[in-house]
């Protein structure tokens, strides 16, 4: 098979594996870096701030991935729902300068007998994974298969997704992966709602109850220096106020998800269900006399 085109400047899209793993080993063999950033698709600002941080990188060719990937969907869950608004997408790699889209079909990369997974270790089963058991086995697997088609030298994900982009470490360094994997902070509407591609679910009242998600981390986060239990107290104050809106978890954790430090940086995470929309997110949080440092002096709520 000859190596598929690849010219300079333009976004050039492959369906096949093969055709994707040809093009950045040329590209690898004639000196360029390749940077890949793994979507869902429905792009948005925060994708777009994955994209944008890549194309800073010199000698770097930008790939993202567009792949609504079955293995990481629940029974019950949005998989049929989930948007999928590919020509304005494609819309939005050109206007952004990404050189190389990967938009494989599920036949692609699970091919008929597919049955070897990536097993996330206990972290796996908390949070998220306590709620969407399978998730995060389905996350890395197909994660690992990107690393291996692409090789990317450089992979960006949001923090948005903060056990994924754990995990995801994780695996890199349990597996011995070379692509060196950058989190990229949480873009968010004015009003503080993170962006997902899952807030187009939300009527306009939900929306506004959706508010309430990164007013109670912010809040949290503000108190940090008195400790976990008011971090915890505060959030769950603010959270109180929209009743419509269910708690599935609200924790506070070490930076790594072990158990947060009475002194230092920790992270709070919360997912909560806004009507059949279910939404997540997190914030750093400097916890006691730590919060004094110079350092975090202006950190709470980043
Ligand atoms: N608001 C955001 N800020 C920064 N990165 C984000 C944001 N939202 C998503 N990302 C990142 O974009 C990448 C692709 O995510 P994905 O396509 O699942 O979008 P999403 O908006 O998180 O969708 P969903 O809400 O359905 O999970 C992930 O690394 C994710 O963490
Ligand atoms: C990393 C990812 C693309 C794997 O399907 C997905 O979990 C996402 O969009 O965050
Ligand atoms: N952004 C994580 C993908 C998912 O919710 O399945």
């Amino acid at each position: 098979m000859t190596t598929p085109k690849f010219a300079r400047g333009t976004l050039h899209t492959f369906q096949p594996p093969e055709q994707v793993s040809q093009v950045t080993r040329a590209l690898h063999g004639v000196g360029r870096k390749v940077a890949l950033v793994p979507t869902m698709g429905a792009l948005h600002a925060g994708h777009r701030e994955l994209i944008r941080r890549a194309k800073r990188l010199p000698n770097t060719v930008v790939a993202t991935s567009i792949f609504v990937n079955p293995l990481q969907f629940g029974e019950g869950e949005d998989f049929e729902a989930y948007p999928r608004p590919l020509d304005k997408d494609l819309e939005v790699l050109k206007e952004d300068g990404v050189e190389l889209g990967f938009l494989p079909k599920a036949s692609d990369l699970y091919p008929e007998g597919a049955a070897v997974t990536v097993h996330p270790g206990e972290l796996g089963d908390e949070l998220e994974g306590a709620v969407r058991p399978g998730h995060f086995a389905g996350v890395l697997t197909v994660v690992a298969k990107l690393f291996n088609i692409v090789r990317p030298d450089y992979a960006f994900f949001g923090e948005k997704d903060y056990q994924q982009l754990v995990l995801i470490k994780k695996m890199v360094r349990d597996l011995n992966f070379e692509t060196r994997v950058i989190g990229v902070p949480t873009v968010r509407e004015r009003d503080g709602l993170a962006l997902s591609s899952r807030n187009v679910y939300l009527t306009p009242e939900q929306r506004e109850d959706a508010i309430v998600l990164s007013a109670a981390l912010t809040a949290g986060a503000f108190v940090g220096r008195d400790g976990a239990e008011a971090v915890l107290a505060t959030a769950r104050q603010t959270l109180a106020a929209r009743p419509a809106v269910e708690i599935d978890y609200l924790e506070l954790r070490g930076t790594d998800l072990g158990p947060a430090p009475v002194d230092g940086e920790a992270r709070l995470l919360i997912a909560a269900r806004v009507g059949s929309t279910r939404l997540i997110d997190n914030v750093g949080v400097v916890l006691g006399a730590a919060a004094d440092h110079p350092e975090h002096a202006l950190d709470a709520g980043e």
